[in-house]
């Protein structure tokens, strides 16, 4: 068995809805109030995991959080029944409901940050939960997600576990969507690539003036940390503050990096440059592939509307790269004339496969937002909880489950129905048996 980069996708929850939670993400603001389809939404999560699978890659699943969070709004002075705080809240404060309800950790690039053990000093595995603290709705995730980081790692000789970083803006963290590792082979010591927003202790920085960056440089620092990486082999790199102003509020929307491949957009860094020597000094000697898209073939704006960058970038077993695109790319003329002359350069990306995640990208999460990287040698493979792993049977089972559990149409008056509440707690706990995860969830640790 060969050391291997796996996906761990998130599985889209029973309440995936469009609230227009995300200030300074374009697609979750023009989205605002449209009705989602929380089955089609799974079962496209689904597709593009079996599709993976079936090329020879690792697959897991990751499970979905329990929502409406009733345990936050009860914090935030709604009581009585479950029903009775549903009720109040949308009634009182219908935004605050609404954040509570959304499903967003299906985006599981945001899930956590991951450092592989041939980075470590002491060769495990590192995770961080990200704490997500920019956003309202994202910031109840990182408990729960640090339960199902648990119970699919689940065994201390290899896996490391953090807690997330403390609560505040000064230590932002969104996670492996702003972090990327490099390498010549999976097993070799990398180099990891932290994009970060802003300074948070040091105000003479520049910063985006529009849109919140989510990410600091302190937050990215202490990760580095607490992952005990090679400070010779961190590369801290400041995203362009104009492209967090025009709309990329993740790195992973304006670059992508496999292996010895960084695909990124001539505007994507500050200091390009910069950014360029570092990694290659932390590569060594190793041939490394710069894959810079320049603004007259590509601009920001079809970046971010294609998702160009939110591409996955994945070595299959023959070795041979691919890109996983979503739809959009191929239907967006810039994106898919640049794509068609990549593949005719001397460069590693053979192929390029598109899959539709729209109901993800509606709310500006495309292939990549949906999946959380881990590199896993022999030994760690065989420590994963392979309940977690997708293949035939899996795929069978969860299409089933969620076909039993899910709506196919959602607004966000529906999310006060108590009834969904049950559903979800229903569909949550069946699946704690299928993916063997214990009880990770608030409702079944009462
Ligand atoms: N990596 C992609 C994350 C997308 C996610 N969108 C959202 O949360 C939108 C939810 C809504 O608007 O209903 C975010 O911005 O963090």
């Amino acid at each position: 068995m060969k050391t291997v980069e796996a996906n761990f996708d998130g599985l889209v929850g029973p309440t995936h809805n469009y609230a227009g939670l995300s200030f300074g993400n374009i697609a979750s603001k023009s989205n605002a109030n449209a009705v989602s389809n929380p089955k089609q939404a799974a079962l496209q999560g689904l597709d593009k995991m079996k599709a993976l699978a079936d090329m020879g890659m690792i697959q897991g699943i990751l499970a979905p959080q329990e929502r409406p969070d009733v345990y936050a709004l009860r914090r935030l002075g709604f009581n009585g029944t479950d029903a009775a705080v549903m009720k109040n809240a949308y009634a009182q404060a219908p935004h605050i409901f609404l954040a509570c309800c959304s499903a967003s950790s299906m985006w599981t690039a945001n899930a956590a940050t991951v450092s592989p053990s041939a980075d470590t000093a002491d060769k495990r595995i590192h995770f961080t939960p990200a704490n997500l603290t920019n956003k309202f709705h994202r910031s109840i995730e990182p408990e729960v997600t640090g339960n199902v980081l648990k119970a699919v790692f689940n065994n201390d000789a290899f896996f490391a576990h953090h807690k997330h970083l403390p609560d505040n803006d000064h230590f932002g963290d969104e996670g492996a969507a702003n972090h990327t590792r490099l390498c010549t082979e999976y097993e070799q010591p990398g180099v990891e690539l932290f994009v970060y927003g802003k300074h948070a202790f040091d105000d003479s920085q520049v910063k985006p003036t529009k849109f919140p960056a989510r990410q600091t440089i302190e937050a990215s620092q202490a990760v580095a940390r607490l992952h005990q990486l090679d400070e010779t082999k961190t590369v801290f790199a400041q995203q362009h503050p104009d492209v967090i102003d025009a709309g990329v509020f993740h790195n992973d929307v304006i670059a992508v990096g496999n292996k010895d491949v960084l695909f990124y957009h001539q505007d994507a860094f500050l200091h390009t440059e910069k950014v360029r020597q570092q990694i290659q000094q932390g590569l060594g000697d190793a041939a490394f592939h710069f894959i810079e898209v320049p603004r007259d073939k590509v601009s920001v704006q079809d970046a971010i509307k294609s998702y160009l960058f939110n591409t996955q970038l994945i070595s299959l077993p023959s070795g041979e790269m691919v890109i996983i695109a979503p739809m959009e790319c191929e239907q967006n003329t810039a994106v898919k004339t640049y794509l068609d002359w990549l593949l005719t350069q001397n460069n590693p990306i053979k192929r390029v496969l598109f899959f539709d995640v729209k109901q993800s990208m509606q709310n500006g999460g495309g292939p990549a937002c949906l999946r959380l990287r881990v590199v896993l040698n022999q030994h760690e493979q065989q420590a994963v909880n392979s309940a977690c792993l997708m293949n035939e049977m899996k795929y069978g089972q969860l299409q089933t489950w969620v076909n039993k559990h899910y709506r196919d149409r959602l607004h966000a008056d529906d999310l006060i129905d108590p009834q969904l509440l049950n559903e979800s707690r229903t569909a949550l706990d069946e699946l704690t048996q299928l993916l063997g995860l214990g009880s990770v969830y608030p409702f079944q640790q009462i």
